[in-house]
């Protein structure tokens, strides 16, 4: 049984996937999987410098530099996502080797790239967009313009919740746990 994970920028998925680790349930993480490939030694430098050449610090690439590309330029995300898609699906597939009643996969995304038919249900974790906007500002990674850079590229929230199997509310933890723990007992 694969769980396919998703929600908006900031909705609450990496809090939510670690619920689901926290029950002994296998998660792999798409955005993480991005970390390691823009990492000194990843498989996405070479690749994004031949793209960005600015995007280099301490042999890694950049987040701050490539969070401006993107909201500055329309063209840019669709150039990256050429590049980083394809070494995400290859890790992906190593990870669906992994022998669990239930494997959960964590991917903002999920609808974007069509992952959705590749799950057997589907879990999208919500909030109302104010919490949402307040929170992904409040990292203080992003700055307005570019969390809705991130945003207009993205299934609406309302989009996701119609076609989900699972809503899982994040506004307060115990609620997000608690509709985890209903996932995880039903799936297993
Ligand atoms: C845009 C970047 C620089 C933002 O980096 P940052 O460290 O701030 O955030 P992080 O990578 O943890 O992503 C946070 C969220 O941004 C959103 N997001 C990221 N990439 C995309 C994208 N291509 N399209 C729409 N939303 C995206 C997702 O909701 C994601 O959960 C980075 O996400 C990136 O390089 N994205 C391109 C690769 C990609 O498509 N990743 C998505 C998972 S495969
Ligand atoms: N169930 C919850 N209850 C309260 N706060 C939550 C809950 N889930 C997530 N949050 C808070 O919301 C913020 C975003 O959560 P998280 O990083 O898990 O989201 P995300 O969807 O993985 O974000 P991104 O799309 O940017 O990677 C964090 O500050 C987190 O503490």
């Amino acid at each position: 049984m694969i769980l396919g994970l998703t929600g908006s920028i900031g909705m609450g998925k990496s809090t939510t996937a670690q619920m689901f680790r926290d029950l002994g349930v296998p998660v792999w993480d798409a955005d993480a999987t991005v970390h390691r490939l823009y990492a000194k030694g990843g498989a996405a430098v070479e690749p994004i410098l031949a793209l960005f050449p600015d995007a280099l610090r301490d042999g890694a690439i950049d987040r701050t530099v490539m969070r401006a590309i993107v909201a500055a330029d329309t063209g840019a995300l669709t150039k990256i996502e050429a590049v980083v898609h394809p070494l995400v699906a290859q890790d992906r597939a190593e990870f669906l080797k992994t022998q669990a009643p239930l494997l959960v996969l964590d991917i903002p995304l999920l609808f974007e790239t069509g992952a959705d038919a590749t799950v057997d249900r589907i879990a999208v974790v919500t909030v109302p967009p104010e919490i949402q906007r307040a929170r992904v500002l409040e990292r203080g990674t992003m700055t307005a313009s570019e969390f809705d850079a991130i945003l207009a590229r993205q299934v609406p929230d309302a989009d996701k919740r119609a076609r989900a199997d699972y809503i899982i509310p994040t506004t307060d933890m115990q609620t997000a746990r608690d509709a985890v723990t209903d996932i995880v007992a039903e799936l297993t």
